[in-house]
């Protein structure tokens, strides 16, 4: 529930998806295939025996080949989101999209498939024979009716889920919504009228779960483009329409809306008028789920009805009524159980098991996932949002659950609770972390100094800030200079972002006082650093942070670390007490690792390093991660002792003498630090856990680690974040990639706060 509205332009969208490789999936090897050994058992011969175990038992796919949690998502673009018929080709975003959607959320695997022809017949060939590669196919953005006959044949067909996501999951939201909403209301789903807008896949599913839930048919008015569908209808009618008939005199959606209860959204954008909405009866519920535009907004409901619960499918409103809370944990809990296929049952348990979720207390890990606002069951929260950390441990259990129930299950799981566990443990905890600290950051966005403001990297980064809803870019540089570079990329107006020109600024007098009490016993005249302001932006840059005029400030694309820092360190102090480092993140393989010292200290001091452990640590912590430090060298707890591992082992004898209040040891080697197996090796280590915070002996082993991990080890390298100064200035290594800059001002605003 972000505070602020997540803006993204349409160059950003395209870049975004053009950047780096194209589009958004890329397919990994999951054994090894360097040797000629690899190639061997992995292609001919090796392989010839898992083809002749599966040819003579069909179930062990499911131990050899990636097909028990791997799902198709197939479309044929005939009803793209609510853009309408835009063909197989352009849906292949919208299929990339949830294919990426299903790893993220539930370590799902995922594959596109654009089928192009709109033919019933032809579509249902092309994907029956495709069972054997997959253990789920997720059908996607196809129009109604064809969808209903499409879905229903391969059901009958194909021996694996197939599901029509936008039938389906977004029952099963829509439905768990609704659930909720009448408990809040204390309206029955017995007494209530319901009105549904659309007719196509989404609403004829949406009114059947809503129905086998307990609404009665006669009180709930389907309308389409036509409007009501009444029984006798005969124009632009098929049989699932004609099931949901009613017998009405009313004939538009303004007459169902009379006194109406609820409404379904299923359509278009701007499909509802306040009017509509105004009139309907007390405590209404209003799901506009049109995508990327609802059928109204919630700030039109909000201006005409203040008892009003409101649902969209967008993320940047309270209540995403969005199938995403569903596919990615109903195709889990089905494939953990080998299901034949994900029956009514199956969808009621993961719509009880949403409903019960926005219910519980949401603790203090998981309030973290929602923008720095605790959730509370209520009008503004009647369904978990798609970052909540508990949907992986709750919807497949219940899922899973209702298949063993309803004979659907190939592999019944025999311990529902070790299941909890091992699914919990397949969600990236980083994603989590950053999700977190950038929502806390909408939440009080703060204004942002970009000192090297006439880069177009850097007017990139800034727009991307702004749009992310982080806060206020403050460009230093020529105003001209800055506009005709935003007008020369084709990009977005500067609306939102401040520029500064530090040479007719009108802070430069006071900046130059403040600068000249600082430096005038550091050889500096006046002029001198009249000189500096003017000229120099890191200068211009950092006065303005140390004399209130921003929080924060980025720099570093254009000039070397070394320089920068000392610009900086012309105008800002480090906090009394602390030395100055850089503390890089590291987020790989589902971890995140912090290295320590990669900016400032060549040979750091055993005194210096025990104060970088100490104050990483800190870091750390403020980032919601607890501490685990490992000090690191060449050698495990003294095995090879020279001059460097001695130093690293007074560190830690130091910080010994100290009080502190985090876990860490040295000296040991990286492998031993991160790996469980290897620590048994030392039952007296101290750490409890793998390490999270490496403090490495010199400078050059650390950055050469973190270009290492990055180059070769597929690693997302951040930072490094300067830690130690007074003001929160941040410095980005020579060379950073967009992306990378607006990470780094989004943890600059964080650590501003
Ligand atoms: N929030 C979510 O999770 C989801 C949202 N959706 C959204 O629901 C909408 C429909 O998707 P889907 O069911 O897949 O598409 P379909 O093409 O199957 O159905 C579209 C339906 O909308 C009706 N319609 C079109 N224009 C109007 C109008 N002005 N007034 C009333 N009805 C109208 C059509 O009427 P007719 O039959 O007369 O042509 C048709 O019945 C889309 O906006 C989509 O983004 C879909 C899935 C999930
Ligand atoms: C969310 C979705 O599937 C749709 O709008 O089509
Ligand atoms: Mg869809």
């Amino acid at each position: 529930m972000s505070t602020k509205r997540t803006v993204v332009s349409e160059q950003e969208a395209l870049l975004f998806h053009s950047q780096g490789r194209p589009g958004k999936l890329e397919i990994v090897a999951t054994k090894p295939m360097a040797t000629q050994r690899d190639l061997s058992l992995a292609y001919s011969p090796g392989v010839a025996i898992p083809v002749h175990a599966i040819a003579a038992d069909a179930s062990t796919a499911y131990d050899y080949t990636s097909k028990g949690n791997l799902v198709a998502v197939i479309s044929n673009g005939t009803a793209i989101l609510g853009l309408g018929n835009l063909g197989a080709l352009a849906s292949k975003p919208v299929m990339e999209g949830k294919a990426v959607l299903f790893k993220r959320f539930a370590d799902v695997d995922s594959i596109d498939l654009e089928v192009d022809t709109e033919d019933v017949e032809e579509f249902i060939n092309s994907v029956r024979y495709l069972g054997p590669s997959f253990g789920g196919i997720n059908l996607e953005d196809i129009k109604a009716p064809e969808c209903f006959v499409i879905e229903s044949r391969l059901r009958e067909m194909m021996d694996i889920p197939v599901f029509h996501d936008d039938q389906h999951g977004t029952a099963i939201i829509a439905a768990a919504g609704l659930i909720n909403a009448l408990d809040l209301t204390g309206k029955s789903i017995k007494d209530i009228r319901v009105v549904v807008n659309g007719a196509g896949a989404a609403s004829i599913a949406c009114i059947e779960l809503i129905k086998r839930l307990g609404l009665p048919h006669e009180n709930a008015i389907l309308c389409d483009s036509k409007g009501v569908i009444y029984q006798g209808r005969t124009e632009g009618m098929n049989q699932w329409k004609s099931a949901h008939a009613v017998v009405t005199d009313k004939r538009s959606l303004e007459d169902a809306m009379q006194g109406a209860d609820v409404f379904l959204g299923l359509s278009v954008k701007g499909a509802v008028t306040r009017e509509m909405v105004a009139a309907m009866a007390p405590q209404p519920v209003i799901f506009a789920m049109a995508n990327p535009d609802p059928e109204i907004t919630p700030e039109e409901v909000e201006a005409v009805r203040s008892d009003a619960i409101v649902a969209t499918g967008r993320s940047d409103y309270p209540n995403q009524v969005n199938n995403v809370l569903g596919f990615p944990y109903i195709f889990r809990g089905a494939l953990d159980v080998r299901a034949r296929t994900i029956n009514d049952e199956m969808k009621l348990a993961a719509a009880h098991a949403i409903a019960n979720l926005a219910r519980e207390d949401v603790p203090d890990e998981v309030a973290a996932a929602y923008a720095g606002s605790r959730p509370q069951y209520g009008a503004k929260y009647i369904i978990p949002v798609p970052f909540d950390p508990r949907l992986i441990s709750h919807i497949p259990p219940a899922v899973a659950k209702a298949a063993m129930d309803t004979g659907v299950a190939r592999r019944p799981i025999i311990d529902m609770k070790v299941y909890r566990d091992e699914l919990s443990a397949r969600l990236d905890p980083a994603v989590g972390l950053f999700q977190r600290v950038f929502d806390e950051v909408r939440a009080t966005p703060k204004r942002v100094v970009f000192a090297e403001g006439e880069e177009e990297k850097t007017i990139r980064a800034a727009l991307a800030f702004r749009n992310s809803g982080y806060g206020t870019p403050v460009l230093v540089g020529r105003e001209e200079r800055i506009r005709q570079t935003i007008e020369d990329m084709g990009l977005d107006t500067e609306a939102g972002l401040e520029i500064h020109n530090a040479r007719n600024s009108t802070h430069t007098t006071r900046y130059s006082d403040f600068l000249y009490a600082r430096l005038q016993r550091r050889g500096q005249l006046y002029r001198d650093c009249q000189r500096l302001v003017n000229n120099d932006r890191n200068i211009f840059a950092a006065c303005m942070v140390a004399n209130g005029d921003a929080d924060a400030m980025v720099t570093g694309l254009t000039r070397s670390y070394a320089a920068s820092l000392e610009d900086v360190r012309k105008v800002v102090d480090p906090v009394p007490g602390s030395r100055i480092f850089g503390l890089s993140v590291v987020l790989a393989k589902g971890r995140t690792i912090y290295l320590a010292d990669t900016a400032v200290d060549e040979q750091p001091t055993p005194q210096a390093l025990a104060d970088i452990a100490r104050q990483s640590a800190d870091v750390v912590r403020r980032l919601g991660h607890e501490p685990r430090v490992a000090f690191l060298s060449y050698s495990n707890f003294g095995n090879r002792p020279r001059t460097s591992s001695t130093t690293v082992r007074e560190a830690v004898a130091l910080l010994d003498q100290q009080e502190t209040d985090f876990e860490y040891d040295g000296e040991m080697m990286a492998d031993v630090a991160l790996n469980r197996q290897l620590m048994g090796l030392y039952p007296f280590m101290r750490l409890t856990e793998p390490a999270n915070v490496l403090v490495m002996p010199s400078l050059s082993t650390s950055i050469t680690v973190a270009k290492i991990l990055k180059e070769l080890g597929g690693a997302t390298v951040i930072g490094p974040l300067l830690v130690g100064m007074s003001q929160p200035i941040q410095i980005v290594p020579l060379g950073t990639a967009v992306s990378d800059l607006v990470n780094l001002s989004a943890l600059t605003a964080y650590m501003a706060r």
